[in-house]
């Protein structure tokens, strides 16, 4: 009966009017959920398919959610939405029809990319007129998760150095037609945003914190977040047992890097307009974040990528050519996989919950997932690290597993990491929100074998079903590479092996010295450490995403808006 009325509530016409869109009569309704028009003459004759998501053959919707804004069209508005060839008739038209309101929304085009569509409704009377505009804005205003004032950071050399040409001119008029105002930063040097998120800024002032760049630009702002969080309620982040404190304001990531895989990951797309649109609607994903410690030292926060060994050196290389932007990855990845190194160690990890699926099992994660709506009980995200949990989880119901050998590479994939080079992911079952990470390990094997693996990411075939790649989803892992010692004293009397990284042992030549190190890739960075501690903290953050929709998902939508529009009942107008 509840549900009835709720549904009733939301399709009751708030608001119905007959007004002028390019000069055709159309029929306006307004309930609490949709904006939907309709050409008034030919409607009740022709109405068939949807052509588009949210446009029948003759009818148009827009859900209210969607609505970027609704404004008071000036002359010069009008002027621009017209043709030249109209203008006359234009002219004569809004000189009978003087009012006019432009609704802005949002419009689903290809590979889930959004744009912003206007709608400019001409009304007989300016009282009609103010009165849509009142009503549509006291609608929006009903959405209260929508940001009113945002925290900007611009890296100006992120990718191919666009950053600030893309926030200028595609994102700024944007938050100006939302009413968001954003306090802008751009960069001087590394780190200067984290430094200042960390420190500085008055964060009471804001709804949300968006960076303009790439991973690196996500990663500081991260960093800088959840550091100020943990610091202000007093969280020691050193020490690894601790629980973090989850952080309040939400990042949006405009992408302007060389990867762009977070932003990838969480809306399906890397194109600005988008990823403002997401921010402007107020959308809300919660994501896990991996903490990296050695011993109990702080090392660094991960959210897509920890990677040893392959990923690890494609990016200690590539930093020597940033010069070249997004294709070092390329030229590095090419030197790396001829390279072939391979690294001894032992991993040890904390099997998650046999309930969180697992990588190989097709369960994509997609926007409202229901795998990430189950978090993990507070009981079995906060067992201890210690040697005797390693034999036997207190809990009985899950143990450490190790397993010691040698490996091309070591990858923890807390997301996907989809991204243009790889449309999958390293882990195309991961979950954004899940508590977990999938481990994956490549075994020493041959040139070739590494090369259909790595060519697995880019086709349909499964990456995981090679005899030398096997994978795990984790909650907790750890990293020992052998005879750590002795290359950390070897590391202080070369300066050489400080800096650089050292002669690795390939496969393809006789190298008797097993132990060389790779570094840990982190989110594109590399970390100091070569043993290290890992731990998934579920939904420590949000974004100003929804996930990727699914196809599928997206035609509900369409139907959704075609169901709302439906009910054109002849209801007397109002006006
Ligand atoms: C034969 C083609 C195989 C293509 C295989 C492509 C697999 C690509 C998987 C990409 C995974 C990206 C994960 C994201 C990590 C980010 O947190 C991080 C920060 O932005 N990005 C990188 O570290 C940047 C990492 C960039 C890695 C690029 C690796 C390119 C490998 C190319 C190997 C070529 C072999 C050719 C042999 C003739
Ligand atoms: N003003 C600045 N000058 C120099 N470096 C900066 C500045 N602002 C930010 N950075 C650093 O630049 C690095 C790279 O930035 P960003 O992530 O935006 O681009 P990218 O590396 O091209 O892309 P991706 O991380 O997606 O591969 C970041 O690690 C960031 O710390
Ligand atoms: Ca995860």
């Amino acid at each position: 009966m509840t549900r009835l009325n709720d549904i009733m509530e939301k399709h009751a016409r708030l608001l119905s009017s007959k007004l002028f869109l390019k000069r055709r009569q159309v029929e306006v309704v307004l309930n609490r959920s949709v904006l939907a028009w309709r050409d008034v003459e030919k409607s009740s004759r022709r109405r068939s398919g949807i052509s588009n998501i949210s446009q029948t053959a003759h009818s148009h919707a827009a859900l209210l959610c969607e609505i970027v804004a609704v404004r008071k069209t000036e002359d010069d508005d009008q002027e621009d939405t017209e043709t030249r060839r109209s203008q006359k008739k234009a002219k004569q038209h809004s000189e009978q029809h003087p009012y006019a309101l432009t609704v802005s929304y949002v419009r689903r085009t290809r590979q889930h990319q959004w744009r912003c569509s206007d709608a400019t409704f001409h009304c007989a009377s300016q009282g009609l007129c103010e009165q849509w505009i009142q009503v549509i804005n006291e609608q929006l205003s009903l959405f209260t998760n929508r940001p009113k004032s945002l925290l900007v950071y611009i890296n100006p050399y992120g990718g191919k150095r666009q950053g600030k040409r893309i926030y200028e001119q595609k994102v700024a008029p944007l938050f100006r037609r939302a009413c968001i105002s954003a306090d802008v930063i751009v960069t001087e040097r590394a780190n200067h945003a984290r430094d200042h998120l960390k420190t500085e800024a008055n964060l009471d002032k804001y709804d949300g914190v968006v960076c303009v760049g790439g991973d690196g630009m996500f990663s500081e702002v991260l960093h800088g977040l959840v550091t100020r969080t943990q610091t202000d309620k007093g969280v020691d982040q050193n020490q690894s047992e601790a629980e973090l404190v989850p952080c309040s304001l939400r990042i949006g990531i405009i992408p302007a890097g060389s990867t762009d895989c977070i932003c990838f990951a969480t809306v399906g797309t890397n194109d600005p307009v988008t990823s403002a649109l997401h921010i402007i609607v107020g959308d809300s994903q919660p994501m896990d974040v991996c903490s990296v410690h050695h011993n109990n030292i702080f090392l660094k926060y991960s959210v897509s990528l920890l990677g040893y060994g392959f990923y690890g050196d494609v990016l200690t290389d590539s930093e020597r050519k940033r010069w070249l932007g997004p294709a070092r990855y390329d030229l590095s990845g090419i030197k790396t996989f001829l390279s072939h190194n391979y690294y001894e160690g032992t991993i040890s990890f904390l099997p998650a919950e046999d309930n969180m699926g697992n990588p190989r099992d097709k369960l994509q994660c997609r926007s409202g997932c229901g795998v990430c709506q189950h978090k993990p009980s507070s009981k079995d995200t906060h067992c201890e690290m210690s040697e005797e949990k390693e034999k036997s989880d207190k809990d009985g119901s899950r143990v450490w597993s190790q397993i010691r050998g040698k490996f091309i590479a070591i990858n923890a994939a807390s997301m996907s990491c989809a991204c243009p080079r790889s449309p999958k992911g390293l882990s195309p079952s991961a979950h954004l929100a899940d508590g977990t990470t999938d481990l994956i390990l490549v075994r020493k094997c041959s040139r070739l074998d590494f090369l259909r693996h790595l060519l697995r990411h880019t086709n349909k075939e499964d990456q995981f079903d090679h005899s030398f790649v096997e994978v795990h989803r984790v909650q907790k892992f750890r990293f020992q590479p052998r005879h750590h010692e002795l290359v950390s004293l070897e590391d202080l009397s070369d300066p050489q092996k400080k800096t650089g990284f050292r002669p690795i042992c390939s496969t393809a030549t006789t190298c008797n010295y097993t132990s060389a190190h790779s570094s840990w890739n982190c989110d594109g960075e590399i970390l100091s450490h070569a043993a290290i501690q890992v731990s998934v903290r579920c939904q420590l953050i949000r974004l100003f995403a929804r996930g990727i929709e699914e196809q599928q998902q997206q035609q509900q939508h369409q139907c959704v808006l075609e169901d709302l529009c439906a009910p054109w009942a002849p209801e007397p107008d109002t006006h």
